[in-house]
């Protein structure tokens, strides 16, 4: 099952050897972060990202090592932003010789670098993006400007007071004309004594939510005053500027542009599953140590991992992790397919990619994110202490929900695709992932022929059901659209149909990739048959949630729709017996989880009595305070004492 999760078996020894190697380095230590202040966290991280830099040198650690290292260190910093953006900028929009110039100066760190697009006043609509870049072809270079205080560059990971370089995303300006947003590799401070350069103005943008977590990165603020950069720092793999000033569009779709994020967002969908599978490892071995009521004759109380609304709240999250693992693989695939179809030209598949991207990201932290509170929430009144692992793992987690693409914003596009997919079918059979739309006729016409709660158990009936759901909700905003005479004004109408349309379709994708890992990828049977239980478990969960998609398509029967939920808790019961198996098979340290309430021992309340005594607050019986505020409280008597 460990394999299973990890994907393989060399990726599970490369994933076991890091996790162990930052763990047993008390560096890495994690439990005392809540207790620093802003700029003691700050330096502390620095120190950690200075010594896992030296760790990737010293024990020359693979790339994909390295990523494991950082990924177990568990804290967002600079580095993150350098490694997952602004290297991945450079080699997707760099001609050769801006990545033989860069690549090797960002690769050994003698630059460190961030991805500066947001904007104070616009992040997802990239082509409203203020700040400019003016081509002054007398001295061949770009003028950087931030015209407004909405201009100011806002959010950047690293950029306060870490990354030297950024790439910066600007307005063209060629002789008065707009020829579009563009990145621009721009330094910001001197590689000397590391103050910004002249022009710039660069600071933190401040404390973000939760405390020890996100605020070990300095996203930061940046305005420029007139700054000057040489014409070849424009990325011009997708356009260019020539020395008189010429602006060539090369034959490549502009969205290459926007190929960054793109990359991050099928990172995300991986990142989901280790975030939920965290969060269920803490609920589910906490919810197999705590007992609460059903003591007969004054036996051991029952575990709460026994109630069915117990089982009911977490299972599905346990199903979810899984689901999303295996999809973030499917989605790596894709990607990594659609990255050699780029580099010859191919550009077929990048509308399947993005959509895909987009909408799996959208779909996946959002689950995830509101699956660490529901974590946290089983978890009772202890999932609330910061030494739970909850509260912090979901602070670090939520804004998952809005970078990288904002999950509305995201879904839209999806829906985008989904609407020209539907335009198109006339004259072009779907393919990929939209194919299912190519078979309308059967899944507008049959509806569910499920009669026993065992005929549930049957991975056509599921896909079936989930392509109904699907084809029937998309057509039909299809149908609704062509009824606008302006269709820009009909997505705007009817964009809250079109993002559940494209939720059902993100949906289907999930439970039919979980569907072909378990016929095609997990050999043998006891695996096989314990994943199996999860994946009904997920699609049938997904049902049940969602029934009024089912039963208002018309696809389901309220009767079907009732036996779906019975078999539901069947294998509710199912899973039961597996559970502490499933979530050890993540082979999450207790380092990594850093949670009291999921020690891998369950030696839940000594430690948790043990972590309350490090507070500060118990260094004395008597705080700081009480002399001075409290006790004078205590000895006078104020009128009210006469009531
Ligand atoms: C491990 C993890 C931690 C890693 C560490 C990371 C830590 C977190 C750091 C966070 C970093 C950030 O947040 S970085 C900043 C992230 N910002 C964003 O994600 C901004 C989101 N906004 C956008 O992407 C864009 O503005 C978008 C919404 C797509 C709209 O763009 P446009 O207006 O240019 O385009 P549209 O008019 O909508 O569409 C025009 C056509 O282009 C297509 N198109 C649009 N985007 C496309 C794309 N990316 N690839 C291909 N095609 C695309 C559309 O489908 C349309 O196709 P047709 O229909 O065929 O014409
Ligand atoms: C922790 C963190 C780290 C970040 N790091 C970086 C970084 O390193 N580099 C960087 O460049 N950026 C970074 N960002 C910025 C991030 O990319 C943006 O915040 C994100 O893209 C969302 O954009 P926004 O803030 O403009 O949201 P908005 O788009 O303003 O969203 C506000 C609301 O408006 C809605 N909305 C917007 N447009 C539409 C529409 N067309 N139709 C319907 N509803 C709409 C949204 O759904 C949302 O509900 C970071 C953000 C965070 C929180």
């Amino acid at each position: 099952m460990k394999v299973a999760w990890a994907g393989s078996r060399e990726a599970f020894q490369v994933s076991d050897r890091m996790a162990k190697l930052v763990a047993n380095d008390p560096v890495f230590e994690k439990f005392s972060k809540p207790m620093l202040g802003r700029k003691e966290l700050f330096k502390n991280t620095l120190r950690k990202a200075a010594y896992a830099w030296k760790l990737i040198n010293d024990l020359r650690l693979t790339e994909e090592e390295a990523k494991w290292l950082r990924h177990y260190i568990d804290e967002p910093n600079y580095t993150d932003l350098h490694w997952e953006m602004f290297v991945p900028a450079i080699e997707g929009q760099g001609t050769k010789e801006q990545k033989k110039k860069w690549l090797p100066l960002a690769q050994t760190m003698q630059i460190i670098g961030t991805y500066a697009q947001t904007e104070l006043g616009h992040g997802s609509n990239v082509q409203g993006l203020e700040t400019t870049a003016t081509f002054d072809r007398q001295t061949d270079e770009f003028v950087m400007h931030s015209p407004t205080l909405t201009s100011s560059k806002w959010w950047p990971g690293g950029m306060a007071k870490v990354a030297t370089h950024a790439i910066v995303y600007a307005r063209l300006i060629i002789d008065g004309l707009f020829h579009g947003v563009h990145g621009f590799i721009v330094q910001l401070r001197s590689l000397e004594d590391h103050s910004p350069l002249p022009g710039l103005t660069l600071g933190d943008i401040g404390m973000k939510f939760g405390h020890g977590t996100y605020n070990t990165m300095d996203n930061g603020v940046l305005r420029f005053d007139h700054v000057r950069i040489p014409r070849n720092q424009m990325l011009m793999r997708v356009s260019q500027v020539t020395k008189e000033g010429k602006y060539a569009q090369s034959d490549v779709p502009r969205q290459l542009l926007y190929g960054t994020m793109v990359s991050v967002r099928q990172t995300i969908v991986a990142d989901a599953s280790k975030a939920l599978s965290r969060a269920v490892c803490i609920a589910t071995r906490y919810s197999v140590v705590r007992r609460q009521f059903g003591s007969r004759n004054g036996g051991p109380e029952t575990q709460v991992i026994d109630y069915k609304t117990q089982q009911s709240r977490l299972f599905p999250l346990l199903a979810s992790a899984y689901a999303f693992r295996f999809v973030g693989e499917w989605l790596k695939s894709l990607y990594i397919d659609v990255k050699q179809r780029l580099e010859a030209n191919d550009f077929s598949t990048l509308p399947e990619t993005h959509a895909c991207t987009a909408g799996l990201k959208a779909l996946t932290t959002a689950a995830t994110a509101d699956g660490i509170e529901e974590c946290r929430k089983l978890c009772g009144g202890h999932g609330y202490l910061i030494s739970s692992g909850l509260p912090e793992l979901f602070a670090f987690y939520v804004p998952a929900c809005s970078y990288e693409g904002e999950n509305v914003v995201m879904m839209l596009q999806v829906a985008r695709f989904l609407v020209k997919t539907v335009s198109n079918l006339g004259y072009k059979q779907p393919v990929g992932t939209a194919a299912y739309l190519g078979r309308v006729t059967p899944l507008l016409q049959n509806n569910c022929a499920v009669q026993t709660a065992e005929d549930w158990l049957n991975p056509d009936a599921i896909l079936e059901a989930f392509e109904a759901r699907a084809a029937r909700m998309v057509i039909g905003c299809g149908e609704r659209l062509a009824m606008f005479e302006n269709p820009e004004e009909g997505f705007a109408e009817l964009s809250i149909d079109l993002v559940e349309a494209s939720l059902a379709h993100c949906q289907l994708i999930t439970v039919s990739v979980f569907i072909q890992k378990l016929n095609h990828e997990i050999p043998g049977n006891g695996v096989k048959r314990s994943l199996e239980v999860l994946c009904y478990v997920y699609a049938l969960f997904l049902l049940h949630k969602h029934q009024g998609d089912f039963l208002a398509t018309g696809y389901l029967t309220p009767k079907q729709a009732s036996l779906a939920n019975e078999q539901l808790r069947t294998l509710y019961s199912k899973v039961r017996p597996n559970a502490i198996a499933f979530v050890d098979s993540f082979n999450h340290m207790d380092h990594y989880l850093c949670s009291v309430l999921g020690r891998y021992d369950g030696n839940v309340y000594p430690k948790l009595y043990e972590a309350a005594w490090k507070d500060p607050l118990n260094d004395s019986d008597i705080v700081d305070g009480i002399q001075q505020y409290v006790q004078p409280i205590l000895k006078q008597k104020l009128h009210y004492a006469k009531l």
